[in-house]
């Protein structure tokens, strides 16, 4: 198959070597389509790698039947409706760390323009103006540099701050003592960062909470002639209250890399010579550039292969090494999915799935996401992936429970399924054996030893003679080989159980005829 891979937004020619190195898969780069034209024609892509100017929206994801995978060349993924990908069953990735150097080199390199009047003397001097008065400046030695996210780049900038012999205080709420004094600054709170610095930096995610957190109120707090930086995201400082406050002479400067709206050509605050600003160039290297999308290239390539990829956004990221040790469950956790929701044969309600022996200490989550994907893609069709599972599971009304148990049960590692209906619980249970692979061991309470694959039928019976012949005849009449029976029983001349593995689909006709022969309870065909 031809994997189509739509590139929307400049990516380095260097980094997509990758995907161009690869046999299946078709590049179409930068096709230079607008919103609409990109909605028209994003059905025909099976990946689309973006920067931060493509818009993914819902609707572009919805439109996108056939999209499996949205890589982000960079950090932020706020121009991506995560949700609206999750609920499509379309994985986002991003790459989250090739391009901190070269954001925290612009950060500061921001800072240095602020204090010393950099574009502005230079805006002067190509206005033939040899001014030298009105361009004094500040140093940055012994000044105190706030920074407000310590991630990747904020810790970055606060290495080159030291470096620079500034005093630096951070607020984050996963800054702890600890790491605070092993990088010889101090840690505040928001507001001890605020009335602290002499210059504050922001590097935290645009999201809900940090939406205009440095707003009118926060400014108030800070020391009179501070300057501010963003080369984080647009809306992180709320740019009204910025311009207000540089116009009341509270904020001395402020140098902008991004902007509440992009591109950013017409606001008063560019007016302002106060204010110095790049159009989002923080990313903006020859290095980065080539690094984030060498990044994103592999994981869109690893995922198209069937693979885990290595920086998911809207699943929960699983170190490599752990995924090496579940990855072998997911084909069996789906296949018990299927099998148990066509032997339920009825609409569920609730999904218990628990993991014993070597499973009780693994990350399940993953193996539980394909499990679910067994279920639900009875009721939904192909639509249903990994990625999109648990959110239509619940959408569905479907309540997913995991319990984890050390007990070995007679099975290094044993995965058990139970749904719950109308009619009661059905449960399957299977394991991975070394050399074997996977293999169904119980189906309610009876043991059983097969292969979850092919064309399966489940024959609840009265352990009687004759039975299993007379089954044994009717499955001969329809021309039916039988390639594998296990046979099980609560107790003597009780209920029991045989599971066949057949050569081909049981017909209606066939399964209604078995289901009549005596002692028959009933028959399932299960095509996995
Ligand atoms: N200008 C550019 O071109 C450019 C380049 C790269 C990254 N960025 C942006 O810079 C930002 C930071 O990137 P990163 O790679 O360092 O991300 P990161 O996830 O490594 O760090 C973000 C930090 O913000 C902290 N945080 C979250 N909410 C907070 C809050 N309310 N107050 C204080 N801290 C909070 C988190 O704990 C985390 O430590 C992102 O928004 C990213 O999109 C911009
Ligand atoms: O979040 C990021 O990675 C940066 O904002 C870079 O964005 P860009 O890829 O559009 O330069």
């Amino acid at each position: 198959m031809t994997y189509r891979v739509l590139i929307s937004d400049p990516l380095s020619e260097e980094g997509i070597k990758p995907l161009r190195e690869t046999e299946n898969i078709e590049i179409v780069k930068n096709p230079g389509w607008d919103e609409t034209e990109l909605l028209e024609n994003i059905d025909q892509f099976d990946a689309l790698l973006v920067r931060s100017q493509t818009q993914v929206t819902r609707p572009l994801l919805e439109k996108a039947a056939r999209l499996k995978i949205v890589g982000r060349a960079g950090v932020g993924v706020d121009n991506i409706d995560l949700d609206a990908a999750t609920e499509n069953g379309i994985i986002v990735v991003n790459a989250p760390n090739g391009n901190t150097n070269s954001a925290a080199e612009h950060t500061v390199a921001m800072i240095m323009s602020l204090s010393r009047n950099i574009p502005q003397a230079f805006h002067a001097l190509k206005q033939k103006q040899w001014d030298r008065k009105r361009f004094v400046g500040v140093e940055l030695k012994q000044k105190t540099l706030g920074v407000v996210g310590l991630g990747r780049i904020g810790a970055e900038v606060a290495k080159r701050a030291k470096g620079q012999r500034m005093n630096v205080i951070a607020y984050d709420p996963f800054l702890t003592d600890e790491k605070a004094e092993q990088m010889g600054i101090k840690r505040g709170t928001l507001e001890e960062v605020l009335q602290a610095g002499d210059f504050i930096t922001v590097h935290t995610p645009l999201l809900k909470e940090t939406r205009h957190l440095i707003n009118a109120e926060a400014f108030e707090l800070m020391k009179d002639g501070v300057q501010i930086v963003n080369c984080a995201r647009g809306g992180i400082i709320d740019e009204d209250a910025l311009y207000d406050a540089i116009v009341s002479g509270k904020v001395a400067g402020a140098a902008l890399d991004v902007f509440e709206q992009e591109p950013f050509t017409e606001h008063k605050l560019l007016t302002l010579p106060e204010v110095v600003a790049t159009p989002h160039l923080g990313a903006s290297t020859v290095e980065a550039q080539e690094i984030v999308a060498v990044d994103v290239s592999h994981d869109v390539i690893r995922f198209l292969e069937g693979k885990a990829v290595r920086h998911p956004v809207n699943l929960p990221s699983i170190p490599s090494e752990a995924m090496h040790q579940i990855e072998p469950y997911f084909y069996l956790a789906e296949k018990l999915g299927t099998f148990i929701i066509d032997l339920a044969n009825e609409v569920i309600s609730e999904i218990r799935i628990s993991y014993s022996g070597d499973l009780s200490e693994i990350e399940s989550g993953p193996v539980t996401r394909n499990a679910v994907k067994g279920i639900l893609k009875r009721y939904l069709g192909s639509r249903v992936n990994d990625v999109n599972a648990l959110y239509l599971a619940d959408r569905k009304g479907i309540t997913v429970s995991e319990s984890k148990r050390s007990a070995r049960k007679g099975f290094t590692n044993l995965i058990t399924i139970e749904v719950i209906g109308a009619s009661g619980s059905r449960k399957v249970s299977g394991t991975l054996l070394n050399g074997l692979g996977p293999r169904l061991v119980r189906v309610d309470d009876y043991q059983v030893d097969a292969t979850p694959e092919g064309h399966m039928v489940v024959i609840q019976h009265i352990d009687q003679p004759g039975v299993i012949g007379r089954m044994g005849s009717a499955f001969a009449e329809h021309n039916i080989n039988i390639a594998t029976m296990q046979v099980d029983r609560s107790d003597v001349g009780g209920n029991a159980i045989m599971l066949l593995t057949i050569d081909r689909h049981l017909e209606d006709k066939a399964l209604a005829e078995i289901a009549l022969l005596d002692e028959i309870k009933s028959v399932t065909a299960i095509d996995l």
